[in-house]
């Protein structure tokens, strides 16, 4: 198997054909969804008669045992790492963050080097000089430059950045009137950025609607304003993603099942509540899981990709590649269950500690999930729109590669008539280290084969992964 970092380049243009896909969404969605104003005195806190809303009452008992505050022996630091004996896999681990490190379409300049991104910690402490001076404000990309102290909506005072990402910078604050701590999400000064984020905005205030006391493991939004000419949205204050408690916690070896099982039902509590509101979230990923500094509650966060989930136009790029479910590189109808295929890849990388399909393109993503999961059947590559990108007229799968030595593009048939590299066979070396572990083991391995069916109808629920034997010893929850 190439397992082989992507080249710079590759993850440059991979990461552009995402972004186009986006833009190119928002550009034919603006003239209709987007508000023509924002007032800066706007909040959406306020009622909203919700059609998607469901008492109380009617919750699952599953899902009741989910809510926050209900989790007597929730985790802590030291319950989430592995013991140190078991092996990490031998198999090269691909960069897990090239997939999101990329040029930046919306910039005016080329970006700085994929290296050189992550860097600021602090904000700047110089003074703002003039009002007025608007292009002072940005930088030259569009993001606005923090300001340590600065008061945003007379309100909030910063504190310190939490994190930027392609449409936004993070910063923590602190509310003046309560004294408590947010984080405000800043969106890039860009047309297209802020039309997404207001339909970031409200496709939030639906969620929120529908679960009004916030313990469904959606991250809670507060409000928006405008700030400079950005859009600003209020978060509550988590801690840290799931990507970085993987490499805090996990030592690149992953985390313990039972970390894993916890996490793992507050995902898919998520999940139920938006596929009750019919929200497909995305982008679905490790990285746009957070948990609160005791490590015991996750939230899902991010919901910058998300849409209803009768706007799904078939687009092979949709997803963070990794997470990316068959259907739609196939460009087959899709729905919500991408995102239970996105959750069983991040729940198999958060406990193996690798990517379980690091794929370079498309094609290679459906050779290794067919190299896991077999072929698909005909009937749903009769029924995709871009079959004919990667199979023959007789549904034979056409490998593309690059050859290593020549750098030549290769291509050649691959048959595959059953599994190769099944979950069971690539989680063989992370050892359970009890009795009790290895029961649980084999019920996380049932429910990602599940997780993970190639055809979406016959892929696990939400509701029905909240009653799978994985979560019956979940003390937790109990
Ligand atoms: N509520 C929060 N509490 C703490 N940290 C946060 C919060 N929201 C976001 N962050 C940090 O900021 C980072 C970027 O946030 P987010 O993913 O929402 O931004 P984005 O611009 O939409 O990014 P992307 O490029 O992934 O689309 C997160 O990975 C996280 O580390």
């Amino acid at each position: 198997m190439n397992d082989n970092p992507l080249t710079e380049d590759e993850i440059i243009e991979q990461r552009r054909k995402r972004r186009l896909e986006i833009l190119k969404k928002h550009q034919v969605e603006s003239s209709t969804n987007a508000p023509s104003r924002v007032s800066t005195e706007d909040s959406l806190t306020s009622e909203v008669t919700n059609p998607f809303s469901k008492p109380e009452t009617s919750r699952s008992e599953d899902e009741r045992r989910s809510l926050d505050g209900q989790q007597p022996n929730g985790l802590n630091d030291s319950s989430l790492a592995r013991p140190v004996s078991n092996e990490p896999f031998s198999e090269k681990t691909v960069n897990e963050n090239e997939d999101d490190e990329e040029d930046d379409m919306f910039a005016d300049t080329p970006s700085p080097s994929l290296k050189k991104r992550k860097t600021e910690k602090k904000p700047s402490t110089v003074k703002r000089s003039l009002a007025g001076m608007q292009d002072t404000w940005d930088d030259i990309e569009g993001y606005y430059k923090v300001i340590l102290m600065e008061e945003l909506d007379s309100r909030y005072v910063v504190q310190s950045n939490l994190g930027k990402g392609m449409f936004s910078s993070v910063v923590n604050v602190m509310d003046q009137k309560t004294k408590a701590s947010f984080a405000i999400k800043i969106i890039r000064n860009n047309e297209v950025m802020y039309k997404a984020g207001m339909k970031e905005v409200s496709i939030l205030e639906r969620l929120q609607a529908a679960d009004p006391e916030g313990r469904r493991h959606i991250i809670r939004y507060d409000r928006y304003f405008m700030h400079k000419n950005h859009l600003c949205m209020v978060f509550e204050m988590l801690s840290l993603n799931l990507r970085d408690i993987l490499k805090k916690f996990g030592r690149n070896v992953g985390l313990n099942i039972k970390a894993i099982q916890v996490y793992a039902y507050q995902m898919f509590t998520a999940l139920c509540l938006l596929e009750e509101c019919n929200v497909i979230h995305a982008d679905i990923k490790p990285d746009n899981m957070l948990v609160n500094e005791k490590r015991n509650i996750l939230k899902i966060c991010d919901l910058g990709s998300a849409s209803d989930a009768s706007e799904n136009e078939i687009t092979p790029y949709l997803v963070s590649r990794f997470y990316r479910a068959p259907e739609i590189i196939l460009g087959y109808p899709y729905s919500c269950s991408i995102d239970t295929w996105s959750v069983g890849c991040s729940l198999f990388e958060l406990y193996a500690g690798q990517i379980l399909f690091p794929g370079r393109s498309n094609n290679q993503m459906l050779r290794l999930m067919m190299e896991c999961k077999g072929k698909f059947s005909h009937k749903m590559l009769k029924r995709s729109q871009f079959t004919f990108d990667n199979f023959d007229e007789d549904f034979n799968f056409i490998n593309n590669e690059i050859d290593p030595v020549t750098g030549q593009q290769t291509q050649k048939v691959l048959n595959f008539s059953k599994p190769v590299r099944d979950i069971k066979s690539r989680l063989k070396d992370v050892l359970a280290s009890t009795n009790e572990e290895v029961v649980i083991q084999k019920d996380f391995i049932l429910l990602l084969e599940q997780c993970l069916e190639l055809n979406p109808e016959k892929r696990i629920t939400p509701k029905q992964a909240l009653k799978h034997p994985f979560f019956r010893n979940n003390q937790p929850f109990r």
